[in-house]
């Protein structure tokens, strides 16, 4: 195989899972991320597990983490995994050290992250990447993989020597020419994300109360009818077609849980990324996820009041804390469709 010095910026549950995967099939990786992560790997392995019984356990070595962008000199690839609020400064910290054209992945969720990207390494070849599967940080250093999908990226020749390092590690990546296609049918899913952190409970219970579903089900349609707008196509990434998705989820709690037992087959611990920034006290990527959606609706001359309202419990919520019960949440979310409703509809 080529050899390929493979970058990651953002040593955290993505960036962690898929660095352990790549090393455990002899990559060349380095990661690069805070002290603290640094310090833990220090007193034991990275441990990657999956939900159908991968394990790996590697001691990383001196080279293999870094704190500062420096270490990415001479970068055969860049793989991006920080949060939507990081993006430009990991773009301003990389610059200085990649060579014109690396090219640059940026695995992140949301819209406009790799644009984003693009504006800060203008001499590198940024392009979208899209993560399917749900990663935990179990225990410090251990991150377990819950959910099925694989990794799909834009494609481009200059991704050649990484692919079959991917292969190898048991991470297909699909080279895609339909990228915003991909990144906004991955966000109608991500319309979980701020449900699932008002929620304050794992994925599987959540999804399986109705009213959480009928909140969902309610963000999604709102989404889709703009994507229509806009002429955005929206393809299939999950065993149901998308477009159903949001008809499944208002079905009864027992006919949701006949059909959806496949969807439901997440590990029970497996939260969204955004429960683990409200638990952690960080900002989350609420305005990258349903904040892109209202920005559609903007740009289309519409609203999306929906969206906007999630958004905007998700900003309380990073202050407050509070949780959501399923009747309350799905109360608060009817009454902003309703407030927007034009008279007499
Ligand atoms: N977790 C998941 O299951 C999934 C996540 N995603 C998406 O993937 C992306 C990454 O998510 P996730 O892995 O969960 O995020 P994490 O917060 O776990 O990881 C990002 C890491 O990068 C670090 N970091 C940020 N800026 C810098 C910097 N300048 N220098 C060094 N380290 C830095 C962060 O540290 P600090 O916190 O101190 O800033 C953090 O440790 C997001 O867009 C997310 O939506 C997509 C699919 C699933
Ligand atoms: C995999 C999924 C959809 C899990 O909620 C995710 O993208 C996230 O947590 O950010």
């Amino acid at each position: 195989m080529t050899p390929c010095k493979i970058i990651i910026f953002g040593a955290g549950s993505i960036g962690c899972y898929i660095g352990a995967r790549l090393l455990s099939a002899g990559a060349d990786v380095t990661l690069i991320g805070r002290p603290r992560m640094q310090a833990v790997l220090q007193q034991q392995p990275l441990v990657a597990t999956d939900y159908q019984g991968f394990r790996a356990e590697t001691w990383l070595n001196e080279g293999q983490y870094a704190t500062t962008a420096e270490a990415a000199a001479g970068a055969d690839l860049v793989l991006v995994t920080v949060k939507s609020a990081a993006t430009e400064e990991a773009g301003q910290q990389l610059a200085p050290h990649l060579r014109p054209g690396t090219p640059v992945i940026s695995f992140q969720n949301g819209i406009s992250n790799a644009e984003r990207l693009q504006q800060a390494l203008p001499e590198a070849r940024v392009l979208a990447g899209m993560v399917p599967f749900n990663v935990l940080q179990q225990h410090p250093g251990h991150f377990h993989h819950g959910t099925e999908g694989h990794l799909m990226a834009a494609s481009h020749p200059s991704l050649g020597p990484a692919l079959p390092w991917f292969a190898n590690a048991g991470l297909a990546l699909e080279m895609r020419d339909d990228m915003p296609s991909v990144m906004w049918s991955k966000l109608l899913l991500n319309l979980n994300n701020p449900i699932n952190a008002l929620s304050g409970v794992p994925l599987v219970e959540e999804l399986s109360q109705r009213g959480y579903r009928r909140c969902l089900a309610q963000a999604q349609d709102e989404t889709i009818r703009l994507l229509d707008a806009a002429g955005i196509p929206i393809i299939n990434l999950t065993g149901v077609p998308t477009r159903f998705i949001p008809k499944l989820m208002r079905l009864p709690d027992w006919l949701f849980t006949r059909l959806a037992r496949k969807m439901l087959t997440i590990d029970p611990v497996a939260r969204s990324s955004m429960w683990e920034d409200l638990e952690a006290g960080r900002p989350t990527e609420v305005d990258w996820i349903n904040g892109e959606v209202v920005r559609l609706a903007q740009s289309l001359g519409r609203t999306a009041p929906v969206n906007a309202r999630l958004t905007q419990l998700v900003h309380q919520c990073e202050v407050s804390r509070q949780a959501w019960t399923a009747k309350e949440l799905q109360w608060a979310v009817s009454l902003a469709a309703r407030e927007d409703a034009p008279e007499g509809r």
